[in-house]
């Protein structure tokens, strides 16, 4: 049994020390730092705060839909400025993956993508060649002719070595139909995370976990995913931070990625926010996927240790 986690909110001198146990702290975004694009109350004096004691910050997200580029500007609209290298999301995890460790045959190296633009631009970034994505002509109903053109295979691109899927705003039977045949046909079947549900306007929705469902089903397999728990993420993390992981501390709201990433990472702790999809009930019982090192009902409750 995992020991107690230690209740971090209203503790200001647990908090001290808490900080004060770390040099690296790697937040999630969604459900930590906002909902949707909702910043919680206090996040940016808590990043501030954490920079101000010489912390090193790194948001670590599974939110496929935006590259790094695209992170830095959100997270500077919400009064929290950083640099593209401070960003790894599972789109850059899953391209790093792809051209770095899968080492693709030429003429088999080319990737179906179903998402959204982070995706195409983070296998753009790692000159991965690819189709789908945002790609106005699969966004359209399926016609006899693509029924016909995948069963035998003639509007099938030869070069499709790799079916991606993250999170798709946009998904159709069209999209699903494609994925399924090029794995059917031997492409390798990857996710850029199993999130199974994303919190957005103070709600939840379908997260890319539960998109890519149809094509597993269909196929008979799980994808590898790239995105958190992954330890392929934590390794590639690691490499590019030069992590001292005793001294690194994962932030998250969800147990099954953020602090199983953490706990498989064997990193130095983990704190789980109660902002965002997983409550203490869901650690507070025999079962628990995961169970945190500490945990705080939200993120600005770090000031405390000011
Ligand atoms: O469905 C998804 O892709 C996830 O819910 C989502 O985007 C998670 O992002 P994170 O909490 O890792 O920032
Ligand atoms: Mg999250």
């Amino acid at each position: 049994m995992a020991a107690t986690p230690k209740y971090l909110t209203g503790d200001g001198a647990g908090i001290k020390e808490f900080i004060d146990k770390f040099d690296t702290f790697l937040f999630d975004c969604d459900g930590v730092l906002w909902n949707g694009d909702h910043v919680y109350e206090g996040v940016p004096e808590t990043i501030s705060l954490l920079k101000s004691k010489g912390k090193r910050v790194v948001f670590v997200t599974n939110n496929s839909t935006k590259s790094r580029q695209d992170y830095v500007k959100k997270l500077e609209k919400l009064g929290i400025p950083c640099d593209a290298e401070d960003v790894f999301g599972s789109s850059y995890s899953a391209a790093i993956y792809i051209n770095r460790i899968l080492k693709l045959p030429p003429g088999k190296n080319k990737v179906f993508a179903i998402g959204e633009s982070g995706i195409e631009t983070e296998l753009a970034s790692e000159g991965i060649p690819f189709i789908g994505g945002t790609d106005p002509n699969f966004r359209r109903d399926i016609t006899p002719a693509d029924f016909e053109g995948m069963a035998n295979g003639s509007i099938l691109d030869p070069e499709v070595g790799v079916v991606l899927c993250g999170l798709d705003f946009h998904i159709n039977y069209l999209k699903l139909a494609l994925g399924f045949h090029y794995v059917q046909r031997g492409a390798i079947f990857l996710a850029t995370n199993a999130d199974s549900t994303l919190p957005m306007h103070h709600a939840f929705f379908l997260g890319a976990g539960s998109i890519m469902i149809p094509v597993a089903n269909a196929v008979g397999e799980q994808p590898t995913i790239l995105g958190k728990p992954s330890q392929a993420m934590m390794d590639a993390v690691e490499g590019k931070f030069q992590l001292d992981r005793a001294k690194t501390c994962m932030i998250g709201d969800r147990l099954n990625t953020d602090i199983k990433f953490g706990i498989e990472g064997k990193l130095g702790g983990t704190l789980h926010v109660l902002t965002g999809v997983n409550q203490k009930a869901d650690w507070d019982r025999e079962d628990a996927i995961a169970v945190p090192a500490y945990y705080a009902d939200k993120l600005s409750d770090l000031l405390q240790g000011a």
